[in-house]
């Protein structure tokens, strides 16, 4: 028989069994989440001591073909999604932007060095689409058309320095977007001893190197921003960085205001911003951002391209004949080439689009960054994650571009012709230009300045490797680049001949007359 107070002993012990019951059930049905494929990860660590900081995205490749289109790799706690496949870009990063569209926080390049203010490591909010809105007026299809003189006076002055010191196109490559951008931007030519190209040219170096994934231990572990400042010193270098980058912007941007009141007619970015400033609401600090980030975002992404395609030259000489042979049909020796015959070059265009997939300037993008918990084809990713769009594999699926490590402009040949202006379709059938509300915004002012640059470059030169003692053209290796968050080669051995005295006639007559 029972006694009383084993039966009040009972209650307890069959709430805690109902409690357990109800605890295994749920386990055992849990559906849970299946692991993002990638590679075992260290405890604590992840995966730090693995990824190099040396072509990561050669790493990348290599994981790609071990795990599939989607892996996941953790940093130090820190998730990073890896997307080799563009349709699942365009899943999430497209379709899904309201919450792929923000950039890692980054305490030393974003807080200290930028004053949160730099648009390119904006997270989604409102500044950016202050920020982007401002970018749009001078960037959209159709304000590139009036920059059309500009792009034809300084790819002159290309033209020009090529043939005076053609040992040093590698400086001038990238010196022609620079003086573009800085007439559009600041209403005036650049002097070829411009001081402040120069100091643009520092910021832009600064903003590489520190915003580079591990280049900062604090953006690594954000904990350490918690220290004192005289234990951090790493922060006054930083809020010095933004002083100087403030003061140089600062300055252009009020040069440009003074030089209004003078003349009211002046066209260039920063004078368009000035004047809708209120309607923008913009602050000061936030206009001189605007103004000089055009320069750095822009200068840089262009002559990377174009180095690119000099090196493609150098490497192919058949393509480089067969563009040129497209550009004779239009253009004689006596007439330089100008954007009349865009539509109509349709080789050369291809050819722009080859560079950039064959050797994309950022091969794994600018990193994008999850603002909340998301389910994708069963896998959960958390909150908080960095998410790549890897450009590299994305150009190097043989499925879509066969033989993909080749540079052959024919394989856009067969493409579909599209409607309007070509000029907007430089992103079309490749991934060049990211994803999504981060999308790059100055892809069509790249498509012109970048044709013309190249067009007229092919017409009056052959680009030549040089030889070696036994008359070999040298080797010219792709794998000579760079690494961070852009890759540009490094600098290699190429040689510009004149294609005839007439070419080189027409360019002098020219440019006496601008
Ligand atoms: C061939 C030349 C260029 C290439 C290949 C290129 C490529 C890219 C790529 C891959 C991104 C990152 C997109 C993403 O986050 O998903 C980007 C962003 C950006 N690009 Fe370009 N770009 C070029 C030229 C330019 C030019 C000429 C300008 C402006 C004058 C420009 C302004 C920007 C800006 C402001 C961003 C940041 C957008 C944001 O964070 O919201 N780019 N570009």
């Amino acid at each position: 028989m029972r006694s009383f107070n084993s039966e009040k002993m009972d209650i307890p012990i069959a709430a805690a069994g109902l409690v357990f019951a109800v605890l295994a059930f749920r386990w055992l049905t849990r559906r849970s989440s299946p692991r993002i494929p990638g590679p075992r990860a260290h405890p604590f660590v992840g995966h730090i001591f693995q990824v190099p900081k040396v072509k990561t995205w050669k790493y990348m490749e290599r994981l790609w073909h071990e795990y599939g289109p989607i892996v996941k790799l953790t940093l130090a706690g820190d998730d990073l999604l890896i997307l080799n496949d563009p349709a699942d870009a365009e899943a999430l990063l497209g379709r899904r932007s309201k919450i792929y569209s923000s950039r890692r926080p980054l305490v030393y390049a974003g807080k200290y060095m930028s004053g949160n203010m730099r648009l390119t490591l904006l997270p989604y909010g409102d500044n950016l689409k202050k920020q982007r809105a401002a970018f749009h007026g001078m960037l959209q299809p159709r304000a590139i058309g009036g920059y059309e003189d500009m792009q034809h006076d300084t790819s002159l002055q290309l033209l020009v320095n090529l043939y005076r010191t053609p040992q040093d196109f590698y400086t001038h490559f990238p010196r022609f977007p620079a003086s573009l951008i800085f007439t559009m931007s600041f209403g005036q030519k650049m002097k070829e001893d411009n001081k402040d190209l120069a100091a643009v040219q520092g910021v832009l170096y600064d903003f590489v190197r520190d915003s580079n994934p591990g280049a900062h231990l604090v953006d690594t572990f954000p904990i350490l921003d918690k220290l004192p400042d005289f234990l951090s010193p790493w922060r006054a270098e930083a809020k010095r960085k933004h002083e100087d980058t403030i003061g140089l912007y600062r300055r252009l941007a009020l040069d440009v205001k003074k030089r209004m009141e003078k003349d009211p007619e002046l066209e260039c970015f920063t004078a368009r911003l000035w004047e809708q400033q209120a309607k923008m609401n913009l602050t000061d600090d936030e206009l001189y951002y605007v103004s000089g980030s055009a320069f750095a975002a822009g200068t840089d992404t262009s002559s990377i391209t174009l180095l690119w395609f000099v090196f493609a030259m150098a490497t192919n000489p058949e393509t480089m004949k067969k563009a040129q042979r497209e550009i004779d049909s239009f253009f004689d020796a006596n007439t330089l080439p100008n954007f009349s015959k865009m539509q109509e070059l349709r080789y050369c265009f291809a050819l722009m689009k080859e560079v950039i997939r064959w050797s994309p300037i950022a091969p794994l993008s600018f990193p994008h960054y999850l603002d909340a918990d998301d389910e994708y084809k069963g896998y959960h990713i958390k909150k908080g994650t960095t998410v790549i769009s890897n450009l590299w594999n994305m150009h190097h699926t043989e499925s879509e571009f066969p033989d993909s490590y080749t540079f052959n402009p024919d394989r856009f040949m067969d493409k579909k012709a599209g409607t309007g202006d070509v000029a907007d379709r430089l992103g079309d059938d490749i991934y060049g230009f990211g994803f999504g509300r981060r999308a790059c915004p100055g892809q069509h002012l790249a498509a012109k300045s970048t044709w013309i640059a190249v067009v007229r470059t092919l017409w009056a030169f052959d680009i030549v490797p040089e030889k070696d003692e036994l008359g070999h053209p040298k080797f010219l290796d792709i794998d000579d680049c760079s690494n961070g968050l852009t890759s540009r080669p490094n600098p290699f051995p190429a040689t510009f001949v004149p294609r005839s005295s007439a070419h080189i006639d027409t360019i002098m007559a020219s440019y006496e007359r601008i």
